[in-house]
């Protein structure tokens, strides 16, 4: 029987196993992205990170007491964007739409008065970095953007995932027992975050 997690993961596999296959994923396992394309991907995720701090920070707040703060959750993954060593220009750079799109998405979601909700939008966003950066680590052997990889696959942030799924399995111990409209609502949070995570990687794919 799986748990609330397990089962969330499973409506994710599809989209993960399709960014896995996008050109600028493929470009962190083996190396060849080009500048401008890291420095896109740096300014809209230097950006988002940080206010994702803050949307992160509001769910773990609205969580009923008990339950044990996240690990590493004030951190803003600059250690990771400096491993694709960007040049100055990125702090120029216009934020894109569709990352302006997903916090709007997420910001919603964690407005709602229910932070399953609200830790829902963001599980895509924690889990995901860390399962790509554990494939890519298998698959390519340390020939990509090695800084990066190596603070996604860290005992540190495993620990935040570990949190978050831990943390969602407690608030939901039997997900079997929700009402069917409640769990599509939980699933519809999810999988747009998921196709939100699609696009960012999609977009810092186009710079060319
Ligand atoms: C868009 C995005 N998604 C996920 C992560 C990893 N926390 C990130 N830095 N940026």
């Amino acid at each position: 029987m799986m748990i609330f997690h397990e089962y969330l993961l499973a409506q994710g596999q599809a989209d993960l196993a399709q960014i896995l296959k996008l050109p600028f994923v493929k470009g962190l396992g083996m190396g060849g992205l080009t500048q401008a394309q890291r420095n896109y991907y740096v300014a809209q995720d230097s950006y988002y990170v940080d206010q994702f701090i803050q949307l992160a920070d509001q769910v773990t707040q609205a969580l009923p007491a008990g339950f044990a703060s996240a690990p590493n959750l004030g951190n803003d993954e600059s250690d990771a964007h400096l491993g694709l060593a960007p040049s100055k220009e990125w702090s120029e750079i216009p934020i894109g739409q569709h990352n302006l799109a997903y916090l709007a998405h997420m910001q919603q979601a964690v407005a709602i008065a229910d932070p399953v909700a609200g830790l829902i939008a963001l599980l895509p966003c924690t889990e995901s970095y860390y399962l790509i950066a554990q494939t890519l680590q298998a698959q390519h052997n340390a020939q990509g953007y090695q800084q990066w990889l190596n603070y996604y696959c860290s005992d540190a942030y495993q620990a935040t995932v570990n949190w978050a799924w831990t943390t969602l399995d407690q608030l939901v111990p039997n997900y079997q027992d929700l009402a069917e409209n409640q769990l599509q609502i939980y699933k519809d949070i999810y999988q747009k975050s998921y196709a939100y995570e699609t696009s960012f990687w999609l977009e810092a794919g186009k710079i060319k």
